[in-house]
């Protein structure tokens, strides 16, 4: 006698949110901060009035904040922001979207036939509720997010990580989720950073007498609060500095408001750094995985300036890990490592 079969769903009570046969695969994002579409005063006030209205970024109860946000810092920040944009704009678009897009186009394939590798702003486009819904449309039912943020910030990190579970919270059928945590003493960051400043300080024509991490800052008030951003980084430095076998100098930079931010300032740094005869540096920015307005435009113009108009003689500015070969290895083994028992070993 043939088997007696359960009869077939009628198609209305298939799910409809996934294709009827499901191939299993397993989806990794990548996440940054992200940025304006371009670098004119319109875009860039709207990439601000999404990104300064986060409660994550600015903790201010936003019956007090917006009025502020929108009645002035809207009709002045936009202007200069775009003037320093365009500044550092590229054929590619923006750096931030540029360097994030190829390291993803780097990371193609990197884990195997059956793991899709895409990429997502938390601010701007594009954005990450499109691309999870994206990835779950291409039958991913896990999912890696990785925000390539090194140190943790409620401002950075944990957002980036909100605006999944928020695009999730939309869902019947949600694929399951893993996230990348902090690496900012992770042994294959801290030598990728090494490697990377090793090589750079090797092809400069001068020695510097220091070497200048500038992390961005954050309001003193937030570390208070108990955000651990600020011990990150300064894990970071101390590792680092071990590594390279000199301590390094630790700054924070891009401060915004008028509220104390993490001290000690990169500005003010670089100007106090002539004064007590070091007129040599090098310097760039571990805390930032791809270059972007903060490093090129803050940094590498503007930083150089200020320490040349008080004396500074040499100045290099060393490019963040981007999609070096050194950092792709060092995202690929952060990654595998996190989608293990999701993947097949290689
Ligand atoms: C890498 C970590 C970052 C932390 C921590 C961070 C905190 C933070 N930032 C602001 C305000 C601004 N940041 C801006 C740009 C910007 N910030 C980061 C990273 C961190 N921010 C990046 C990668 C970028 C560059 C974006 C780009 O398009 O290239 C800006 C916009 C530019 C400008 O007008 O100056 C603002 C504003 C706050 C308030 C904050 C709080 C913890
Ligand atoms: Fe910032
Ligand atoms: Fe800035």
């Amino acid at each position: 006698m043939p088997p007696v079969l359960p009869p077939a769903l009628p198609p209305a009570l298939l799910p409809p949110e996934h294709p009827p046969v499901r191939l299993r695969k397993v989806g990794v994002l990548l996440t940054n901060l992200g940025t304006p579409d371009g670098p004119d005063v319109k875009s860039v006030k709207r990439y601000l009035l999404e990104f300064l209205s986060d409660k994550r970024v600015v903790e201010i109860p936003a019956i007090l904040w917006q009025p502020i946000l929108r009645g002035i810092i809207l009709n002045t920040r936009p202007a200069k922001s775009a003037e320093a944009y365009a500044q550092v704009w590229s054929d590619d678009g923006s750096p931030l979207a540029a360097i994030t897009k190829a390291q993803n186009t780097a990371l193609q394939g990197a884990f195997g036939p059956g793991v899709m590798v895409d990429w997502a702003m938390r601010y701007g486009k594009p954005s990450i509720a499109e691309r999870v819904q994206a990835l779950k449309d291409a039958g991913c039912d896990r999912i890696l997010i990785a925000p390539l943020y090194p140190q943790y910030c409620g401002a950075t990190t944990a957002t980036a990580n909100d605006k999944v579970f928020e695009t999730l919270a939309k869902m019947r059928w949600q694929p399951a989720i893993r996230t990348l945590p902090p690496y900012y003493d992770d042994p294959a960051y801290i030598d990728a950073l090494a490697e990377s400043i090793e090589a750079a300080v090797a092809k400069l024509d001068f020695e510097p007498q220091a070497i200048v991490a500038s992390f961005h800052g954050m309001p003193q008030r937030t570390l208070e609060l108990g955000d651990p951003y600020h011990c990150h980084c300064q894990k970071t430095g101390r590792l680092l500095g071990e590594r390279l076998g000199k301590p390094l100098v630790v700054s924070f930079q891009s401060r915004f408001g008028r509220a104390k931010w993490l001290d000690p300032a990169t500005d003010t740094t670089l100007e106090e750094l002539p004064e007590k005869g070091i007129t040599k540096i090098a310097i760039f920015a571990p805390g930032f995985s791809a270059d972007c307005l903060e490093t090129l435009e803050e940094l590498a113009i503007r930083g150089r300036e200020s320490f040349e108009e008080k004396g500074g003689t040499h100045f290099a500015y060393i490019p963040c890990l981007n999609d070096s070969d050194i950092g792709i290895a060092m995202l690929r083994a952060l990654l595998t490592r996190e989608l293990e028992g999701w993947v097949a070993p290689a």
